[in-house]
Parts: C-alpha cells; sequence; structure tokens
C-alpha cells in the first residue's frame, strides 16, 4: 500500500507503506539496578526516514544497540525483516545482519585502517570476493557518499569531521543494506555540512529505497528529511508520528523541546517557511 506525500523539505514522494520493517514490543532493557527501556513499544515502516529522539541519556543509542542484538534485552521481543533474531541459527542471523548498516555516532572507523579497507571491512567480513571487486565496489560507494576517489587511501585522522561521517555512511552501505541505523548523523558538523549531510540522507533513501532509523538532536534533520519522528521519555516511546503530531502534543518534554528556548525559534521559522510555501502564487492582471 504506497500513496504519495509531501516530505518536509517540500519534496513530493511516496509515503512510507505499511510493512513493518522494525516492530519492537513491551521492550525491558536494563544494566544492574537500573532500567532503561521500560516497556517500550515502537514500529518502523519500509521505506520510511523515522527520527528518534529524546533527551540525553534517555536510552537512544541502548535502543539502536538492543536492536542490532548488541546489548541483552531483559523482556518483550523485537524482529526485523519479520524474524527475531534471538531465536535465528547463526548462520540465518548472519543472513539478517547483512541486510542492515549502521553509522555509530561518530563515525566509529578503524584509525588504522584507510578508508577504502574501512568500506570492504564488512565485505570482508561477509562475502568471499575478490580485492579487484572490493576496490572496484569501495570506489562506487565512495562516489554514492559524495567522496572523491582521493579520499579512498587516507586515514581517518586525515578526514575533515564531513568526511568521516561521509566514509561511515560509506561503510554502512558496504553490502547494499535495506536498512540504515544512523546514530547521531549530524553531530560536530557545522550547520552547511549539516544541512548537506541530511540531504545526502534523503537522496540516498529515495534513490535506494532504504528504510532508515536515525537517532537525532537535530531539529533541522527532523524537518528536512524525517517521515515521521518517535520520542523517548521515561523508557517509553511517548509519541510516534507525523512531526505535525509531535509538535501539537501536550507533554512536557515535548513542548520543552519543540517549543522551548532553542527549538521554538527553529520551530516558529520552519512553520514561517512553510506558510510562505503555501501562499497561492500571484496572479497576473
Ligand atoms: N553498557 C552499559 N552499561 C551500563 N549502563 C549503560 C550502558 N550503556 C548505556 N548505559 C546507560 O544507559 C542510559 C542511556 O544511554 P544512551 O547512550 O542510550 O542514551 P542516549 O539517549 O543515546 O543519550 P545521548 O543523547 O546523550 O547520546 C545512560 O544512563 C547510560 O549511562
Amino acid at each position: 500500500m504506497t500513496s504519495s506525500s509531501t516530505h518536509a523539505n517540500g519534496v513530493a514522494q511516496q509515503r512510507p507503506n505499511r510493512d513493518v520493517i522494525i516492530s519492537v514490543r513491551d521492550l525491558v532493557v536494563g544494566f544492574g539496578d537500573k532500567t532503561i527501556m521500560k516497556g517500550l513499544n515502537l514500529d518502523v515502516y519500509r521505506g520510511e526516514v523515522l527520527g528518534f529522539v529524546g533527551g540525553s541519556g534517555q536510552g537512544k543509542s541502548v535502543l539502536t544497540r538492543a536492536i542490532l542484538g548488541l546489548v541483552p534485552t531483559r523482556g518483550g521481543a523485537i524482529r526485523v525483516f519479520g524474524q527475531d533474531r534471538d531465536a535465528l541459527a547463526p548462520l540465518e542471523r548472519r543472513a539478517l545482519e547483512q541486510r542492515w548498516g549502521v553509522l555509530f555516532q561518530n563515525g566509529a572507523l578503524f584509525s588504522g585502517l584507510t578508508v577504502k579497507q574501512n568500506i570492504q571491512m564488512p565485505m570482508r567480513e561477509m562475502r568471499d570476493l575478490s580485492q579487484r571487486l572490493m576496490d572496484e565496489l569501495a570506489m562506487l560507494k565512495l562516489e554514492l557518499v559524495g567522496l572523491s576517489s582521493d579520499a579512498a587511501d587516507k586515514f581517518p585522522s586525515e578526514l575533515s569531521g564531513g568526511m568521516v561521517k561521509r566514509a561511515a555512511l560509506a561503510r554502512a552501505l558496504a553490502l547494499d543494506p535495506e536498512l540504515v541505523f544512523l546514530d547521531e548523523p549530524t553531530s560536530g558538523l557545522d550547520p552547511i555540512s549539516a544541512a548537506e549531510f541530511d540531504e545526502l540522507i534523503g537522496t540516498l533513501q529515495q534513490t535506494l529505497g532504504l528504510t532508515v532509523f536515525m537517532v537525532t538532536h537535530d531539529l533541522d534533520s527532523l524537518y528536512s528529511i524525517c517521515d515521521r519522528v518517535a520520542a523517548l521519555a521515561e523508557g517509553r516511546v511517548i509519541a510516534a508520528g507525523p512531526l505535525e503530531t509531535l509538535l501539537a502534543s501536550d507533554h512536557p518534554w515535548l513542548k520543552a523541546y519543540f517549543h522551548g528556548v532553542r527549538g521554538g525559534r527553529l520551530t516558529a521559522a520552519r512553520v514561517e517557511q512553510k506558510d510562505e510555501q503555501w501562499k497561492p502564487a500571484p496572479t497576473t492582471p
């Protein structure tokens, strides 16, 4: 089931159909005597960019890592592509993990490897490819994320912050995933680089048909590329839906986030911008 909608940035696009790609039910996660997720529920639909927001330390990264199977859960169920990874045999789990790519916070590139070697790391682990083919694929991935071939033989320390993010995105795309997890992809970037990175994610999502789960603090990203937003507070998803729905919420955290001192300025500016777009074109006499 698909229908057309308008992206937050005004670009017409397909609304995500209702195929659930990630389903989280009654999830409980904790460390020691601290419970972080207290019965969390969330659905992520095929072909959408879901922005996941929440205060610092609320558990956004923990949820991402729980979905990826990197932290143990204490209760509930997580299904990705309809499969419960804990119930899978090792080979099936490996096949499932090849269907997603991850951009960890700050890129998490291996500092001792060049960009090309970083991109080839998942290929080496998961595929049996010749070096020549891996070299060609690495160059394609670099081009896809807007990096020149000169970047291939550089080490992460020789790259700018924006280039690190792009190289990390290229690595996340190494195995042609259907689903991509992005943990604060624009953090640490200046506003221009952040906007360019948002645009890149939006373009890739549309051209490659990706489903994107994006943890972010960046209000601009929510406005420009997210189809839906989910908000985390007190161990649960307190709201999920189009940004307009969250903007209208009375929940104290959402009100503070979107209409507080910093968020309020951006929200007002964006609403004004949208009003401008909605004005009818002037008629010629
Ligand atoms: N391996 C761990 N062991 C113990 N506590 C942990 C572990 N990983 C995360 N936590 C705790 O879980 C809580 C949530 O952390 P998480 O990194 O998910 O927050 P976040 O919402 O992503 O924050 P931020 O926006 O600041 O990145 C924090 O209190 C953190 O200290």
